[in-house]
């Protein structure tokens, strides 16, 4: 399916050194294939090049009549700047797609030429290894077979779910941003199993196992969260004594609260990208 295609990223950072982490591992496409492109970082460039065997060029340099896909991977702060450098440049063919949080399909093609297919898209870092929870949600001018090709291109990078484009934001605030509460968590497991005298590697090691079997129980049993946990919860046992302190710290509606603050803040990010476009219109 990938045979002939050129793929290329705008942006070198860790999103996308994750995304092409993950499908050079899959096999599917070739080092040949993909071309990663960055501002001004040379020093990036050289190590994605040698890590990946992939072709890397500063953006401006990019052949863009060659790419089939075109994967935007800066930070949203920086969208216009490369929309208006690549609107007279882009193939009419190419897909773009864009990973980045708050960013609407509708934003993109409104500054870009009439007609170009956009797809938003929504990884995360675990791409790495080819374990993302992936969003994609398509532009007014996608077809159904580019969002196949999209489906497929990204299931080399993990799973992959066609939301609506309003499910954006809930989405990045469970999936996008989500590996960071687990990690905050795993920062907050490890500090209190070393204060109490496990060596870190192994408060490390624990901590990962743990959250790695109790993801695949998730993943591969067909029971619920609060069946899963009753499972684990003796009356009056050890997990009811930490269940018990995670309620009166708050613990549920910290969690909550976290996933709601990142949908509000990927929210913002489109509504204030909105503001700008009515006022410089
Ligand atoms: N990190 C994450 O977990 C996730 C991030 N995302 C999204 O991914 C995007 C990138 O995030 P992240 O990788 O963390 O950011 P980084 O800061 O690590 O990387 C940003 C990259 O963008 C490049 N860049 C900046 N301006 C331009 C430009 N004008 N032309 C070409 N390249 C440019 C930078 O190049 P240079 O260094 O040369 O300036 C750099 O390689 C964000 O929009 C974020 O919302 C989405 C899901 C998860
Ligand atoms: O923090 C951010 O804005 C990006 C988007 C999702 C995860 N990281």
């Amino acid at each position: 399916m990938f045979k002939n295609k050129t793929v290329a990223f705008m942006g070198a950072g860790n999103m996308a050194e994750a995304m092409i982490s993950g499908t050079v591992q899959s096999g599917k496409l070739s080092g040949e294939q993909i071309i990663v492109s960055n501002r001004s970082d040379q020093q990036k460039r050289e190590q994605i090049e040698r890590l990946y065997g992939v072709r890397t060029m500063a953006s401006e340099q990019l052949p863009f009549d060659e790419i089939d896909v075109l994967i935007l991977a800066m930070k949203p702060k920086d969208i216009d700047t490369v929309l208006d450098s690549i609107k007279y440049k882009v193939n009419n063919k190419t897909v773009i797609m864009s990973v980045l949080a708050g960013i609407t399909t509708s934003h993109m093609e409104q500054n870009l030429p009439a007609g170009q297919s956009v797809i938003r898209v929504m990884p995360n870092t675990s791409s790495m290894l080819k374990e993302s929870a992936t969003a994609i949600s398509a532009g007014r001018f996608t077809t159904e077979s580019e969002m196949e090709e999209a489906r497929e291109l990204l299931r080399t990078i993990g799973q992959v779910f066609i939301i609506q484009e309003e499910q954006m934001d809930i989405f990045t605030g469970v999936a996008g941003s989500g590996p960071a509460y687990f990690y905050y968590l795993m920062e907050h497991i490890e500090k209190t199993a070393t204060e109490s005298g496990l060596s870190p590697e192994v408060a490390r090691e624990i901590g990962a196992q743990t959250i790695y079997g109790a993801a695949k129980m998730m993943l591969e049993r067909n029971e619920s969260p609060t069946e899963l946990r009753e499972n684990v919860t003796s009356p009056n046992g050890t997990t009811a004594a930490g269940l018990r302190a995670l309620d009166e710290y708050g613990g549920g509606k910290a969690i909550s609260a976290a996933v709601k603050g990142a949908q509000k803040r990927s929210a913002e990010i489109s509504s204030s990208l909105k503001q700008k476009q009515l006022v410089s219109q």
